[in-house]
């Protein structure tokens, strides 16, 4: 939904940055590698000290950069099947990074095995999910299904909870509880996404299938 509704926004928003950075010779592959590595180290080094609030600055300060190396590439006239890969596979690096910041924070200091493993969760969940669109669409399907919780919502509602749990330190109360709640937001939205994309699949292949005339496999017609 924010990819479809706040990604035109953000476009606009961007636009003049990015034109500033091609001016200066900077190029879209360069903007990748280091917003990934601002993202990956704002998330390795505070959030598995608690220290969320600066943690979700330094990210946020980064990971505009996968909307600006794309809006880069279009305006040079230069998206390129590399630029695709390279970008959607640093996205799951940095994916890897803040959930598993999170998931050491509870498995130390932070001392909840639960959240530990809710937070393992979402990281491994939200890899599957983009997975499944990928492979299904390596596989010549179009999956013609985003589902309830893509990556920019996973990102929105993990690093806004964990921005504002991290005023606690500054002495606001309760407000810590924001960060388990949204990672459970994140883990079940990202369950019922998995299944969207996977009866999709499920479906498209199956029509596939019977379009080349080719009995559905597991059908018992094959036997
Ligand atoms: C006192 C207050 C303290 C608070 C501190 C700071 C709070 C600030 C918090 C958060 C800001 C979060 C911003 C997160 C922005 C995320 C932007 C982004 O990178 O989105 C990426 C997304 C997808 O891009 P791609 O097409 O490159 O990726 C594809 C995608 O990943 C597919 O994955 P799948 O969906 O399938 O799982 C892959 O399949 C594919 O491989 C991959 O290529 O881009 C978008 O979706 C565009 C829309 C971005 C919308 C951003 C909205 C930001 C909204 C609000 C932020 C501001 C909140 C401010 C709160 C302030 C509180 C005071
Ligand atoms: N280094 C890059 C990064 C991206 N691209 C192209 O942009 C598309 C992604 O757009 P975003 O707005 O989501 O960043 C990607 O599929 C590539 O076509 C590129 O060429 N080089
Ligand atoms: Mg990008
Ligand atoms: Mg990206």
């Amino acid at each position: 939904m924010l990819n479809k509704y706040a990604r035109a926004f953000f476009t606009r928003v961007l636009t003049p940055f990015a034109a500033f950075l091609i001016r200066r010779g900077v190029s879209p592959d360069t903007v990748t590698l280091i917003g990934t590595a601002g993202v990956v180290a704002g998330a390795l080094v505070f959030y598995p000290r608690g220290e969320f609030f600066w943690g979700t600055v330094v990210i946020t300060l980064f990971v505009f950069s996968d909307l600006v190396d794309g809006n880069m590439a279009r305006q040079l006239g230069r998206s390129s099947r590399w630029g695709a890969f390279l970008d959607s596979t640093l996205d799951r690096v940095a994916d890897g990074a803040i959930f598993g910041g999170f998931a050491l924070w509870y498995a130390g200091r932070g001392d909840d095995t639960v959240l530990c493993a809710v937070a393992i969760f979402c990281l491994a969940s939200g890899q599957v999910v983009s997975y499944t669109k990928a492979r299904g669409e390596s596989i010549g399907l179009p999956v013609a299904v985003n589902g309830l919780v893509e990556r920019a919502e996973r990102l929105v509602l993990s690093l806004v909870a964990a921005g504002f749990a991290g005023l606690h330190k500054f002495g606001v109360p309760g407000i810590q509880h924001l960060l388990p709640v949204a990672l459970w937001i994140v883990a079940v939205g990202s369950l019922v996404t998995l299944i969207q994309r996977v009866v999709t699949v499920r479906r498209e292949s199956a029509e596939a299938e019977a379009a080349e005339g080719r009995p559905e496999q597991g059908s018992g017609a094959a036997k």
